[in-house]
């Protein structure tokens, strides 16, 4: 499992590994780590330029120690001083030693013309708030003359526990960060921001508590939770999920639903609704009915929602499957005013699975808001619904009614934003949730499965390829291969 901190537990996790290691120790591991990471990028670093830009906190300590390292390897060294008399004295006197240069920001744009590669030491975890103006003026030059940035810790002006950006802020190729993933790292719109991330171990997980603020599933997490039959196996032992989605205005949905169902470990499918000859003459291998959900048979979770409309039989087909006594999945068509007190009433679990648009009618809020801090919206919803959120988008996040650590999907591509892979997920987490899995762990393994299978489905995917490529990641999880 990967995991992330919010910097208030990694500044206390710091304080307590310094005390015990000799002044400076840190720093020195973390700047060797930063260095080994552009000489990387610079191919040896000899005879290449490279721009640091530096401001007043450790932060830019780490990028002139950095650059001292890089200077002594041969590359040219240039160091871009946001406070001149305020810049790490020793990180200075190093690079200053070592043969760098130093300059005003005026004379920045200068530099950056004739870089092969940056290094933004600007703001790490002690940057708060958009970038001031001055350095908010350096991450446009940057951007414009379109040099490769490494960000030392964080790209600057992204905010490090939640991922929010306001305003200018540095985009880089590679992030380095220390010690610990910090939250922001891995949601967006930071994440963008930070391109890929490099962790650099400088002794930190000892002091680190065991509760982490954000974690990601891994290959091999996942491989332990995906359902395997067994010899005392049958259909029903395996779990059987409902789906009551679709109606005579959107078959399609229903039958999208049941795919992702089908491939969801589960030991059968039913369907309940409309839709009824389009799911069968696609998936022969379903259980359909036409009544409401409860007249379908038994199952061990139930989705219901996607392309159901708005009309009365809508609203009753929602109501019939929240009295039901098992976990329930509600998306799409079943979000629309869903009220909170009936969510928490319920006997039994429930996920609710909303892209950030319905996100925001259920939080009462807009919908840039909710992308623009998804962390929050997503920690909100599963508080005031007292239900598990997946908030679906650029980054997805799995939050859990009772806290703990809130989980982001690391798989996963922009060409998902395709009509009906929501569709898809939902029928997918549905099934996991049949077999037993809890609800935070159904809806990431989904969400990651989902995730896979997009960047595996040939391009363009369709809602339709993206469940034809769900076997082969399976299988490839299953044989602990990467897929
Ligand atoms: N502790 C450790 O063990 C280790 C820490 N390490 C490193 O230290 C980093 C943390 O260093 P830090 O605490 O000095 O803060 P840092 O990120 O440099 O930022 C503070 C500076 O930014 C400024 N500033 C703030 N907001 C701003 C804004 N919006 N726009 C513009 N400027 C803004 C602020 O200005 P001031 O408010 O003081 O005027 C101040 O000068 C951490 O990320 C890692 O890289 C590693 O060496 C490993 C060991
Ligand atoms: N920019 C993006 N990057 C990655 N995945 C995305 C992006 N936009 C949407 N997705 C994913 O695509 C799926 C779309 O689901 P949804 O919004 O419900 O669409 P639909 O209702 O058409 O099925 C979700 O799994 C979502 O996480
Ligand atoms: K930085």
């Amino acid at each position: 499992m990967r995991t992330a901190y919010r910097v208030e537990t990694v500044r206390t996790a710091e304080r307590a590994l310094m005390a015990r290691l000799p002044e400076g120790t840190l720093m020195a591991r973390a700047a060797a780590g930063l260095a080994a990471a552009c000489a990387d990028l610079l191919r040896g670093g000899r005879s290449r330029r490279v721009v640091l830009l530096v401001g007043s906190g450790d932060n830019g300590g780490d990028a002139l120690y950095a650059g001292a390292r890089l200077a002594r390897r041969g590359a040219g060294v240039t160091a871009v001083l946001l406070s001149p008399d305020r810049a790490h004295p020793g990180g200075l006197a190093a690079l200053r030693a070592a043969g760098g240069r130093v300059a005003a920001p005026d004379e920045a744009a200068a530099a950056l013309a004739r870089a092969d590669l940056v290094v933004d030491g600007i703001t790490g975890i002690g940057g708060r708030g958009g970038l001031r103006p001055e350095a908010a003026e350096l991450a446009r030059l940057v951007h414009a003359a379109g040099t490769p940035v490494v960000a030392v810790d964080l790209p600057s002006g992204v905010d490090p526990d939640t991922g929010e950006v306001r305003g200018e802020a540095v985009r880089a190729a590679l992030t380095v960060t220390f010690g610990t993933h910090k939250p922001g790292l891995l949601v967006d719109p930071a994440a963008e921001h930070a391109g890929e991330v490099r962790l650099v171990d400088i002794g930190l997980g000892p002091e680190l508590p065991a509760t982490p603020d954000l974690t990601a599933l891994e290959p091999a997490d996942v491989a332990a939770l995906l359902p395997r039959p067994t010899g005392e196996s049958d259909k029903y032992r395996r779990g059987v999920i409902g789906i009551a989605a679709g109606s005579p205005r959107y078959p399609g949905a229903a039958v999208l639903a049941v795919g992702g169902a089908l491939h969801g470990g589960a030991g059968a499918v039913r369907y309940a609704g409309p839709a009824d000859a389009a799911v069968i003459a696609r998936y022969p291998e379903t259980l359909v009915s036409t009544g409401l959900p409860h007249q379908a048979g038994r199952v061990q979770a139930w989705v219901v929602g996607p392309g159901i409309g708005d009309d009365p039989q809508a609203r009753e087909r929602v109501a019939d499957v929240l009295d039901a006594d098992v976990p329930v999945l509600v998306d799409a068509d079943g979000l629309r005013g869903l009220d909170p007190d009936r969510i928490r009433a319920r006997t039994a679990p429930t996920v609710l699975t909303p892209h950030a648009g319905e996100a925001a009618a259920l939080l009462g809020t807009a919908r840039d808001r909710v992308e623009a801090a998804r962390l929050t919206a997503v920690r909100e919803l599963a508080e005031r619904f007292g239900a598990v959120a997946l908030l679906k988008g650029s980054t997805t996040l799995v939050a859990d009614p009772a806290g703990g650590p809130v989980r982001v999907n690391p798989t996963g591509t922009p060409w998902l934003a395709t009509a009906g892979s929501g569709d898809v997920l939902s029928g997918l987490i549905g099934a996991l949730l049949a077999t037993g899995l809890t609800p935070l762990d159904a809806a990431s393994t989904g969400a990651y499965l989902h995730g896979l299978a997009g960047s595996h489905a040939p391009t363009p995917p369709s809602a339709s390829t993206v469940t034809e490529a769900l076997p082969a990641v399976w299988r490839a999880l299953l044989d602990h291969r990467t897929p």
